[in-house]
């Protein structure tokens, strides 16, 4: 990585609340930037690093100016953030107050008016580092629930950009986003970019009714498609796009490295370390109370205790990324995960053969293809989730068309992953039930689900996504 001058005007930028890498300070007082967490960099980053982009953000600790600088061909601008507005803007706003109202009110979102002018504040500095380092007529690419005011904001300070908005969270039923206090502002917020995206075409069209209801544009009446048929929103003397554009994940990438001798013998060797068990589970999460973490825990500890499962033959793996600690119902929920993980434990396990591996850390890629290879069942049960990029990870990772797929209906990936086990996460039963089905699957079903699920990841990757959403913004990509 090269610390640079100002980096040149670019004619394509991403806007993000996160760089695609973190500052990280150790222990010795010394800095190294890591890989930040999290299914949006996952999607973007390949993406805009082949296209020589640049990408406006923030650097991942609070009180802090960095440079921009240049990493590879990524130009990185990043965006100072104090700890106050850390607290407020991020943990506050953006994780305590739209995160849970956006995910279907799980937890009770709370409103506070300070968060919400340190949203404003911190929206209106990432409009004017954008329109800082956006080239004359440039593409720009706003992102998430994080920065829904930016793309009003900084079409104010530059007419000429094209700005396109994408939002990798649910956007709610209209009935709870209007318990908003300040819901049109965010609504005009958004009308600022000349394309709104949304994962599904429910979201768009919740969009679309809030846009007459709040703030009183005649939108287009016929139903949105999945890449296609926008709705449309005349806004003074533009026309605002409103679309669904399910995002995926570098498909092609993640087959060809399951694919090899290196992740085949890792494979082999994790279920080795794990006593060679007839069947492992696994979950791969940010540790978030929207993703049904506690879901799969409470089915796995019923199915032992009613002996439908053996604690020696079938295990869950948990690889749990760390996020956002500070909060309270995060802080909350982990100490309920990790109870539950000991529970089963104690009860059902013996002296280094535990039935549930909780590993509370990222791992790197390499590794978590060698999970998703050595996973019999991958058990994904979010209670709301935008799309859910695991599961399609998963799914690429299985050119051998073996394991199963237990995904939740409420994310947004079942829509297209119709062949997986779908479960209503709050039916434990269900979920108890499904979970057996996948681990006792008989290999010619287990093959043709796999077959049909490998078939829609492959053929609609991340590559597909960014070019539908830039294709109905009207920068198609060269190739
Ligand atoms: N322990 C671990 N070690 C290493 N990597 C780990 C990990 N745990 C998770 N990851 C990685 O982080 C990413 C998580 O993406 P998800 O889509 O599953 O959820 P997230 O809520 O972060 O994303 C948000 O953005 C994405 C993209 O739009 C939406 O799919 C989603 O609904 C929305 O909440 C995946 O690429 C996964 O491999
Ligand atoms: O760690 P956060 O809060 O930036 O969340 C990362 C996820 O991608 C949220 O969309």
């Amino acid at each position: 990585m090269s610390k640079g001058n100002s980096p040149i005007r670019a004619d394509f930028v991403v806007v993000a609340n996160r760089l695609p890498v973190d500052l990280e300070r150790m222990e010795d007082g010394t800095q190294r930037w890591r890989h930040s967490p999290g299914g949006l960099v996952t999607a973007l980053e390949p993406f805009l690093r082949a296209r020589r982009g640049a990408w406006v953000g923030w650097p991942g600790i609070a009180d802090f100016e960095v440079e921009p600088f240049a990493d590879d061909d990524l130009q990185l601008y990043p965006v100072p953030l104090s700890a106050e507005e850390f607290a407020e803007y991020y943990e506050g706003f953006s994780n305590a107050t739209l995160w849970p109202l956006y995910h279907d009110v799980v937890v009770a979102p709370e409103f506070h008016r300070g968060w919400w002018n340190s949203y404003r504040r911190v929206n209106r500095r990432f409009a004017e580092a954008a329109a800082e380092v956006s080239a004359e007529g440039a593409t720009v690419w706003v992102q998430d629930y994080q920065l829904q005011l930016v793309p009003a904001m900084l079409r104010e300070l530059r007419p000429d950009l094209r700005i396109g908005f994408f939002l990798h969270i649910p956007f709610p039923p209209v009935e709870l986003f209007m318990q908003l206090p300040w819901r049109t502002e965010i609504v005009r917020g958004l009308l600022g970019a000349d394309l709104v995206g949304f994962h599904r075409p429910g979201g768009a069209q919740n969009f679309l009714w809030l846009a007459r209801r709040l703030a009183g544009f005649e939108p287009s009446r016929g139903q949105v498609g999945v890449r296609s048929r926008p709705g449309v929103v005349q806004v003074g003397d533009r026309t605002v796009r409103v679309g669904a554009f399910p995002i995926s994940i570098a498909s092609a990438e993640m087959d060809k490295l399951a694919r090899t001798k290196e992740i085949q013998k890792r494979a082999k060797e994790i279920r080795a370390e794990m006593g060679n068990p007839s069947r492992i589970m696994l979950g791969v999460d940010r540790l978030d109370y929207t993703k049904g973490i506690d879901v799969r825990l409470r089915a796995m500890h019923e199915l032992l205790d009613e002996g439908q499962i053996q604690a020696d033959d079938v295990k869950l793996i948990q690889i749990a990324t760390p996020s956002r600690e500070r909060i309270e119902h995060y802080k909350q929920m982990r100490e309920d995960i990790e109870r539950a993980v000991g529970r089963i434990n104690g009860e059902f396990g013996r002296v280094g053969h535990p039935p549930v591996h909780y590993q509370h850390h990222s791992v790197d890629k390499k590794e978590l293809v060698a999970f998703y290879a050595a996973a019999d069942a991958m058990i994904v049960t979010p209670v709301r989730d935008g799309m859910n990029l695991v599961c399609k990870e998963y799914v690429a990772c299985r050119p051998d068309l073996g394991g199963a797929l237990v995904l939740s209906e409420f994310a947004g990936a079942a829509a297209e992953l119709t062949s997986a086990f779908l479960v209503n996460p709050h039916n434990l039963d269900g979920v108890k039930d499904a979970m057996l089905a996948a681990l006792n699957i008989d290999e010619a079903e287990g093959r043709r689900r796999m077959r049909a699920l490998r078939r829609q990841v492959l053929t609609h990757d991340v590559d597909r996504w960014a070019r539908s959403f830039l294709e109905a913004l009207g920068t198609p990509l060269a190739d």
